[in-house]
């Protein structure tokens, strides 16, 4: 088998409070998700977001049925959107070819059929990374390049947060049902992410952080604003982020990161602002 589905069940503020770093890497860390020749898919039950990596080598894969959403075809009832990490690759949509470049992405419409991966050059293969949500009505699949993206630049070189957000997915680049998804980039020099820290119980978030040396580490900030925790994230790994919890983090070096959401709706702006006094 070249798919494997882990599934992560929510954990609610009062439980994350008590987990110590282990419980906590197991309720919201996905810790090894790109392997040569294999898909592997998260399941997780913050509204069903599925977060994976498809890393093609020795042959094309594919992804068509997975038993976990419970219908004969993945993209049944669900968009995506897969960012391509690594080196150029293909990806197949309902027999449509769409070539993905470093950054590049592609949003895919509920009911769009098999979603087949392929690297141009098996030796430096590219490393897609799929988010899937449910969805309510078919939307056009768009291709969308780095230029494409919106940009919003945020921080300061003083605060030591000057970086800019690339939004990909995003009402005003493409149509989506529930997905929100982009990539943020950093000034040299800048390594906090999102502070200051923010919350929005109307969807929930997740983190992929990439683009790190072997020995960089990425503090992340996780819980409630009064009730924080952290993780220590390497290259490749990504974090799931409830409603309630913030999400933040500071790296030790270079790096940058995806995040993509999923919930009630798909405003960017709308999330509330924890001033800083309110964390702990
Ligand atoms: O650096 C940032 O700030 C972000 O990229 C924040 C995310 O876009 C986010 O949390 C959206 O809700
Ligand atoms: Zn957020």
């Amino acid at each position: 088998m070249t798919l494997s589905v882990s599934t992560r069940q929510v954990v609610g503020p009062e439980d994350a409070a008590r987990r110590n770093t282990q419980g906590l890497r197991d309720g919201f860390v996905i810790e090894s998700m790109f392997h040569p020749g294999r898909i592997n898919l998260t399941y997780s039950h913050l509204d069903r977001m599925i977060v994976g990596g498809v890393v093609p080598a020795g042959g094309t894969l594919t992804i068509d049925r997975v038993a976990e959403t419970g219908t004969d075809q993945f993209l049944e009832r669900r968009e995506a959107a897969i960012l391509n990490i690594g080196g150029a690759g293909t990806i197949s949509v309902g027999g449509k070819d769409y070539a993905l470049g470093f950054q590049e992405a592609i949003y895919v419409g509920k009911g769009s059929g098999a979603l087949s991966f392929a690297s141009d050059n098996e030796a430096e293969p590219a490393l897609f990374y799929v988010l899937s949500a449910p969805a309510h009505r078919i939307c056009p699949t768009v291709h969308i390049t780095r230029d494409m993206a919106k940009k919003v630049h945020l921080g300061s070189a003083e605060e030591c947060n000057h970086r800019t957000i690339n939004q990909y997915v995003h009402p005003d680049v493409c149509e989506s049902c529930q997905l929100v998804v982009g990539l943020t980039t950093f000034e040299p020099g800048s390594v906090w992410n999102t502070m200051p820290a923010h919350v929005h119980d109307r969807r929930m978030e997740v983190y992929l952080y990439f683009g790190m040396q072997e020995a960089t580490r990425i503090f992340h900030f996780m819980g409630e604003p009064g009730e924080t925790r952290h993780v220590v994230l390497k290259n490749h790994e990504a974090v799931l982020s409830p409603g309630w919890s913030i999400h933040s983090g500071a790296g030790t070096g270079r790096y940058a990161f995806i995040w993509a959401m999923a919930g009630d709706n798909i405003s960017f702006t709308d999330m509330d602002k924890v001033p800083m006094e309110a964390l702990r």
